[in-house]
């Protein structure tokens, strides 16, 4: 299929390499703002850009009639109103803040996790990401997902950055942000208690296990109408 990048960065730029070895072609590629008349040539528009620009280009495609997978992450206050458009459009859209089939699969195991924990109050739960100094959001939306996962499962209502400025903690999942130089993407969820700790990690060796499920999706989604997650497309792969 004739795929449209948006944003052209590292993980653009991965997702080039591992498509055209699929057998797809890059039929356009940007770093700014979007050729109308270009895009319209795309089966499909894989979105990695950046939170300002995220909002603009998957309208763009819903407009365009363009099925799009975003996998920016950091512009989320406006995903209702995406959604929103999209079904007015009739359009086509997946967002995931982690196309990775493992972090996926440890969506699933920090779901279990949590719900087992639910009714351990010896147990302090905290969330810990780690990431590239290229980052521009923190926390990182893999981290907000899976916190949001664990607020379903516990008495927990919210979460919040450490070493930010903030009244109140009251059951409030603490994430911590730490930025290395060339860091793929860490998770750890850990349990604590003063008796022991129960932690899960998951560990991104390369961008490309984003990449390659940021493709399987936008080949699921090609000819499809509607709103998807990761899910439904993993629900029919494994
Ligand atoms: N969902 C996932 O699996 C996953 C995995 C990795 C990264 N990400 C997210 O993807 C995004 C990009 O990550 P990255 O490491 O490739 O960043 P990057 O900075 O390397 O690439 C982003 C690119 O977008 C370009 N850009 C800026 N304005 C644009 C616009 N208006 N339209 C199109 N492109 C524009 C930038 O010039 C840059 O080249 C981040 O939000 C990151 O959190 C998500
Ligand atoms: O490299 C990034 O930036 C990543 N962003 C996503 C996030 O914010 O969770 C996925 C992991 C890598």
């Amino acid at each position: 299929m004739k795929i449209a990048l948006l944003g052209y960065g590292r993980m653009g730029k991965t997702i080039e390499e591992l498509a055209i070895k699929r057998g797809h072609e890059i039929c356009y590629k940007t770093s700014t703002a979007i050729d109308e008349e270009a895009l319209k040539e795309a089966d499909v528009a894989i979105d990695f850009s950046v939170p300002n620009a995220a909002f603009t280009n998957i309208t763009m495609c819903f407009k365009l009639n363009i099925p799009v997978v975003s996998g920016t992450t950091g512009w989320l206050d406006n995903y209702d109103k995406a959604i929103e458009i999209c079904h007015k459009s009739n359009g086509s859209f997946i967002y995931a803040s982690n196309f990775s089939i493992g972090v996926n699969l440890f969506f699933k195991l920090n779901k279990t996790l949590a719900h087992l924990m639910a009714n351990q109050q010896d147990y302090a739960v905290a969330l810990k990401e780690i990431h590239h100094t290229k980052k521009l959001d923190a926390p990182s939306g893999t981290a907000i997902t899976l916190a949001e996962h664990i607020i379903d499962a516990t008495d927990n209502t919210k979460w919040h950055l450490n070493n930010q400025d903030s009244k109140d903690h009251t059951n409030s999942i603490g994430i911590t942000a730490e930025r290395t130089p060339d860091v793929p993407g860490t998770h750890t969820i850990s349990y604590s208690s003063k008796i022991d700790t129960i932690e899960i990690t998951h560990t991104a060796h390369t961008r490309e296990g984003f990449a390659l499920g940021a493709i399987i999706a936008a080949e699921w989604l090609k000819d499809k109408t509607g709103v998807f997650t990761m899910n439904d497309v993993l629900d029919s792969i494994i």
